[in-house]
Formats: C-alpha cells, sequence, structure tokens
C-alpha cells in the first residue's frame, strides 16, 4: 500500500490521469483512483476547457474540450488565459500539462471565424487574446509540458512551442507546423521567434517560408517536438517527465519550489519581443482573412 500510495502521489490526478493504472508491489494492475483522498483533487470546468488539480503532486492537467477541433476562438482563449491564471495564482500549482480531450486533435489554431467579416475593434480583441494567451503560457512560471495527442497546425502549434517540452502521439497522420503561409498568411515575428528559439534558424526559415506541417517522426527529426510515445502512452509520459522537472532544485528551475511570482518572471532570455500590438494593427489594416491575404508576387 506505501509502494502505491507513493505512485498516487506522483501520478494522482483526478479524472484522466487518475485512471491511469499501475503495477502494485503484488503484480496485478490497480486504478490510481480509488486510493486518492478527495482533498487532493480538484477540478473545475468551462464549456471549453478542463482543469483537473492535483494538489498532492502539483500538477495540474488543462484539457482543451471544444469540438470539433479546439480552435482557438475568443471565448476559447479567454477561458484558457483565465484558467491559467488561476493555476499561476494558485501556489501550490507547480506544473501545467497541455492537452485535449478531442479524438485526433490537439488544436486547429486560430478560429477562422473570428478572423472572418468582422470589425476591426473585434480584431483587435481577438489579437489580443491570442497574445495573452502566449504570453500566459510562455511566460508561465509553472514547468508546461504540452501532451499532443493529435494534430496541431498554425496557432495549435504555437501553443505547444510556447510550453516548455513537448510529448507528441507517434501516429504518423498527426501533423504540427507553423503552416500560415501556406493559407497566405505571415506569421507573426513572435510566431517566429518561438519556432527558431525550438528548432533554430535553417529548420525555422523552411518550415515558415513552406509552411511545412511536420508529421510525428518529422517533427522529433526537427525537433520540433521533444518525444513521441504510443497514443495512449502521451498523458502517462507527460506526468512522468513533468515529475522528473519538478524534482530539479527551486533556484535551478523556474516552476519547482518554491514557486518564482510571475510577477518576477522575465521573458526576455526566452525571446526578443517587444511589442505585440503590431500584429493587431496589420491584421486589422490588412483587412486579414485568411483566403484573401496573398503571398508578396
Ligand atoms: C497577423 C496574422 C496572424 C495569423 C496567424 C494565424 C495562425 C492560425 O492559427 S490560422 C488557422 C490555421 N489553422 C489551420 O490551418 C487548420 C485548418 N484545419 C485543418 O487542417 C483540419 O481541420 C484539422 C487537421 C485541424 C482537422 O481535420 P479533420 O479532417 O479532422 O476535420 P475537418 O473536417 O477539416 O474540420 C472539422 C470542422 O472544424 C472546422 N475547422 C477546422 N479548422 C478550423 C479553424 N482553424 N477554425 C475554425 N473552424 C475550423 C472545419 O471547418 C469543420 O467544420 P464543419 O464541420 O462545420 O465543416
Amino acid at each position: 500500500m506505501a509502494t502505491l500510495l507513493k505512485h498516487s502521489a506522483k501520478y494522482a490526478l483526478s479524472g484522466r490521469l487518475a485512471r491511469l493504472c499501475v503495477h502494485s508491489r503484488h503484480g496485478g494492475l490497480q486504478c490510481l483512483q480509488p486510493c486518492l483522498l478527495p482533498h487532493q483533487r480538484s477540478a473545475s470546468t468551462g464549456s471549453k476547457i478542463l482543469v483537473e488539480m492535483d494538489n498532492s503532486t502539483g500538477i495540474a492537467v488543462l484539457t482543451m474540450k471544444s469540438p470539433p477541433v479546439n480552435s482557438l476562438s475568443l471565448d476559447f482563449l479567454t477561458e484558457f488565459s483565465i484558467s491559467l491564471e488561476k493555476l499561476e495564482l494558485d501556489r501550490g500549482c507547480r506544473g501545467v500539462i497541455l492537452t485535449s480531450a478531442l479524438p485526433k486533435i490537439f488544436s486547429a489554431g486560430l478560429d477562422i471565424m473570428e478572423m472572418c467579416g468582422k470589425s476591426p475593434e473585434h480584431c483587435g480583441e481577438f489579437w489580443k487574446a491570442v497574445q495573452e494567451m502566449w504570453l500566459r503560457l510562455y511566460g508561465s512560471s509553472m514547468i508546461t509540458i504540452a501532451a499532443i495527442n493529435g494534430s496541431s497546425p498554425a496557432g495549435g502549434c504555437l501553443m505547444a512551442l510556447a510550453c516548455d517540452y513537448r510529448i507528441m502521439a507517434e501516429n504518423p497522420k498527426y501533423s504540427i507546423g507553423l503552416n500560415e503561409t501556406q493559407l497566405g498568411i505571415v506569421a507573426p515575428f513572435w510566431f517566429k521567434d518561438t519556432l527558431v528559439n525550438t528548432v533554430g534558424n535553417r529548420v525555422a526559415e523552411l518550415s515558415l517560408q513552406l509552411g511545412l506541417l511536420y508529421s510525428a517522426p518529422d517533427a522529433l527529426r526537427t525537433g520540433l517536438v521533444d518525444l513521441l510515445v504510443p497514443e495512449d502512452k502521451v498523458l502517462s509520459t507527460a506526468s512522468q517527465t513533468m515529475t522528473q522537472w519538478l524534482a530539479i532544485p527551486g533556484e535551478n528551475a523556474i516552476g519547482s519550489n518554491p514557486r518564482v511570482s510571475s510577477s518576477k518572471v522575465d521573458l526576455t532570455p526566452k525571446v526578443h519581443m517587444v511589442d505585440l500590438s503590431h500584429s493587431s494593427e496589420s491584421m486589422c489594416s490588412l483587412n486579414w482573412i485568411p483566403w484573401t491575404c496573398s503571398n508578396r508576387a
């Protein structure tokens, strides 16, 4: 039982993770959920995001559940940022695993309908929400791991790139990448910077110029994701990886205990980011919609 409780402490997440089974000392498979005490976990759900927090490990699972494709609408982005902010303010939360409840899709990226025929005010509000999502995720003082259990084009890829570590299902049918160019859009510079920070200049250059979507194996080869695992192991591997990351002593690792206050997080070492507001302006001034923006002649 002690071993099992230790495992429970390690993996004890309500809902999806809590349903994980481990080998007990006695050889059989045991489900962790019955071992969890109610006070160890909490769950909150909005219409598009489910947050499951395990207080014994300090790990939260943030599950996107907005059919059909977890597109990043204004409502979605608002709920996402609020969820992340709440976790950030919860000093017991040290790590966040981002995943999807939808089969085959992590996120389809920005919701195209939000940018189609909308007023400049709406575009501005929407774009601000995109930036807010990225800032919250990228600048988080918690360890963030993307458990990519489906395709993740464009803004979906950006979300994954904003995390500290990416684990993807090794399904060759799933693809990931910043494919904006294929849609006739130029990815904003901070999308580009986030990609460069992960895969380096040359791969980023080719990816962005050609709007490449990588299959899971190719994404691993280029360094776009860090690890491929069988689909049914994505979440459990993310949990194990998180435990390793959280074991790094606090002085050396943002996100370890004691938590660094989010107000003290300095983004500059991670990205050369200046004024994001231009993206909003250019989107509106170009009257940006995917299928009317052409590439340069
Ligand atoms: C300053 C400018 C900055 C610009 C930055 C842009 C970044 C972006 O994120 S732009 C958005 C780019 N996204 C994409 O290109 C993804 C397009 N979608 C797909 O490739 C596929 O839909 C999928 C691989 C995600 C899923 O394929 P699947 O075959 O399973 O499903 P579908 O039949 O294609 O789609 C189902 C359903 O979902 C709607 N949909 C898909 N993507 C989006 C989206 N991004 N926004 C809104 N809605 C989307 C699709 O139209 C289908 O709807 P219906 O069932 O009603 O037809």
